[in-house]
């Protein structure tokens, strides 16, 4: 990779009270790339997101985004620079539609006034609409959210989180729970937001990973084990280590 990358993680460490979490964490991702991240339980997952969004500052090391260093930026500010995190629990205004979810997300970028009095240009609307449509929503836009499926709302967040337009989307187990079909549905979606956004996925759901078709990096003890194709990294005997070493059910198959 030879041009500026979009994210760069230099050398991060996270110490908790001497435990560290994050061990000399090195990993780099290009403009419009699919990413998918995966790790056994307490591979540093979670605390690797925090500490791109500035939840968890880097005991060591520096954390790039398009060649500018985060260190002492806040959250807030930090997701202002263009960088979306999707929890894995579904965000949205279960008492308001899919419409007006979207419509108050489009608004953040808006004044303070047009958010206080619901006005939205044409432009929003139009966009809203095409968010409607991208994630399958369309048909349930003015029903109420929490009527949704598990994996619509978890499809709406997406929505929800894409009209604020980042450039680095992060996302954590979007398919927990999800059956199968909204499962490939939701791979379907992000193959489909990468390109516009840089997509990085964290899943425990091996099939979910090998539907990506994405290079995948692998987390073990805080710093990444190895990356490449799913083929590669599933037949990489590190990997099978770290797996069946530690999960007595083997998830890792
Ligand atoms: N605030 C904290 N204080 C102390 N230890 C922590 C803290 N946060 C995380 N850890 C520890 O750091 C390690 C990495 O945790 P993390 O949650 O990042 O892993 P993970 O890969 O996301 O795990 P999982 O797949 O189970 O969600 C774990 O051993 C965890 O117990």
């Amino acid at each position: 990779m030879t041009s500026t990358p979009l994210l760069e993680l230099r050398g991060v460490s996270v110490s908790f009270d001497g435990f560290w979490a994050l061990s000399d964490l090195n990993l780099r991702l290009a403009p419009g790339e699919l990413r998918a991240v995966i790790g056994p339980n307490g591979a540093g997952k979670t605390t690797f997101l925090d500490v791109i969004t500035g939840k968890v500052r880097p005991t060591k090391g520096d954390v790039f985004f398009r060649g500018q260093s985060l260190l002492g930026i806040s959250e807030h500010k930090i997701a202002r620079l263009g960088i979306g995190r999707k929890f894995q629990t579904p965000r949205v205004y279960q008492n308001l539609t899919p419409r007006r979810n979207l419509e108050l997300a489009v608004s953040r970028r808006s004044s303070p006034f047009d958010l206080l009095f619901g006005r939205l240009d044409s432009s929003a609307r139009d966009r809203v609409q095409h968010l409607l449509g991208v994630v399958g929503l369309e048909p349930h836009a003015n029903q109420r959210a929490g009527g949704l499926s598990h994996g619509q709302k978890q499809w709406l967040e997406i929505a929800m989180l894409v009209a604020q337009d980042p450039q680095l989307l992060l996302v954590d187990e979007p398919v927990a729970g999800l059956t199968d079909e909204e499962t490939m549905l939701t791979s379907e979606l992000l193959k489909q937001l990468s390109g516009d956004h840089t997509v990085l996925v964290i899943e425990h759901d091996m099939e979910f990973i090998r539907d990506l078709k994405a290079p995948v990096t692998v987390l073990h003890e805080g710093h990444v084990l190895c990356e490449g194709s799913m083929d590669q990294v599933q037949s990489d005997p590190r990997v099978i280590e770290v797996y069946l070493g530690r999960e007595s059910e083997g998830e890792f198959n």
